[in-house]
């Protein structure tokens, strides 16, 4: 594994790597770079997370073996283009910026650099996180076992073509803020039921966590595992009835779609 990993913005995805990548004993704590333009979220993520603070972007690139650029799409080209001549050949520059192509990348910097572009999401930060990884021509198979190592090490990461990475962030990018939605809609149908909120959003959580368990670990169609609740004349199937008259499937592949969409556009 590269020696020193840094990162280049310390907001909600950034720091959702560093704590995953800590947790996972990656790397140990002072292995793990870190600049943001703002120096208190730096300080605080100094105190809380034991990573090493850099002074400015620059001072990073020339510091670390893997650098990950986590700032926001709208800003990334103003934050690479002064760093165009700081990076080196062997280094492994990752971005997670939705909708920022490979090809772009390589015209901001140069396309000779191992350039990789990877959509991960927030449940990283639980050591629960899916990654979608592609990377250009000059990295290495080596290098992208690293990469996957890396986002594995906090989650779950598959190596992806570039044009899929538009649908990956369209399902677990975002997805995990629709099952937020999802939950809570569900932890208020208990709370009108008469359920203490509190207790509403653990059934909630714990329900959508084992269900999701359930798929990963028994590898059963999902509509397998559905009629495996759907008693005969029962609940569940009334429920479900009410969920098809409404159109959740669709509703949910339109929100997919939706996602997916705006992150060509941002490209
Ligand atoms: N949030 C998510 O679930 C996911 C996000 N992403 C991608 O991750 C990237 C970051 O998103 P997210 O963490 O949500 O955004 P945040 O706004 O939370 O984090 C970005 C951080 O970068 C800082 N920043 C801005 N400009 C610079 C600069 N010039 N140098 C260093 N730091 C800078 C920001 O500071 P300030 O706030 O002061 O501007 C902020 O702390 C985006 O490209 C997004 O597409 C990918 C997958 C999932
Ligand atoms: O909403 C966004 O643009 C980012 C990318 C995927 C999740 N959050």
């Amino acid at each position: 594994m590269s020696k020193t990993i840094g990162i280049i913005g310390g907001g909600n995805m950034g720091r959702a790597i560093m704590a995953g990548l800590i947790k996972a004993q990656l790397y140990p704590a002072d292995a793990v770079l870190v600049y943001d333009l703002n120096p208190a979220a730096l300080t605080t993520l100094q105190t809380e997370l034991g990573v090493q603070p850099m002074n400015s972007a620059a001072e990073l690139v020339a510091t670390a073996d893997v650098v990950v650029i986590a700032v926001k799409p709208q800003v990334i080209d103003r934050v690479l283009t002064p760093l165009r001549a700081s990076f080196r050949a062997e280094q492994l520059l990752i971005s997670i910026a939705a909708g920022v192509t490979l090809a772009h990348l390589g015209t901001v910097l140069d396309p000779k650099l191992k350039l990789v572009r990877v959509m991960p999401n927030t449940p990283a930060l639980v050591g629960a996180g899916m990654a979608g990884v592609a990377v250009n021509s000059q990295v290495t198979a080596a290098e992208q076992a690293t990469v996957l190592a890396i986002f594995n090490s906090f989650g779950r990461a598959q190596l992806v073509p570039e044009d899929l990475i538009d649908a990956v962030v369209g399902l677990s990018g975002s997805g995990p803020a629709y099952v937020y939605l999802f939950l809570e809609a569900l932890a208020d149908g208990a709370v009108a039921e008469g359920m203490p909120r509190q207790l509403a959003y653990e059934f909630a959580a714990q329900t959508v966590y084992g269900a999701a368990k359930m798929v990963l670990s028994t590898e059963e169609h999902p509509g397998v595992l559905k009629d495996m609740v759907c008693s005969p004349g029962g609940t569940t199937i009334a429920a479900v009835e009410v969920l098809e008259e409404h159109a959740f499937r669709g509703i949910v592949m339109a929100a997919v779609h939706a996602a997916t969409e705006k992150n060509r556009q941002l490209g």
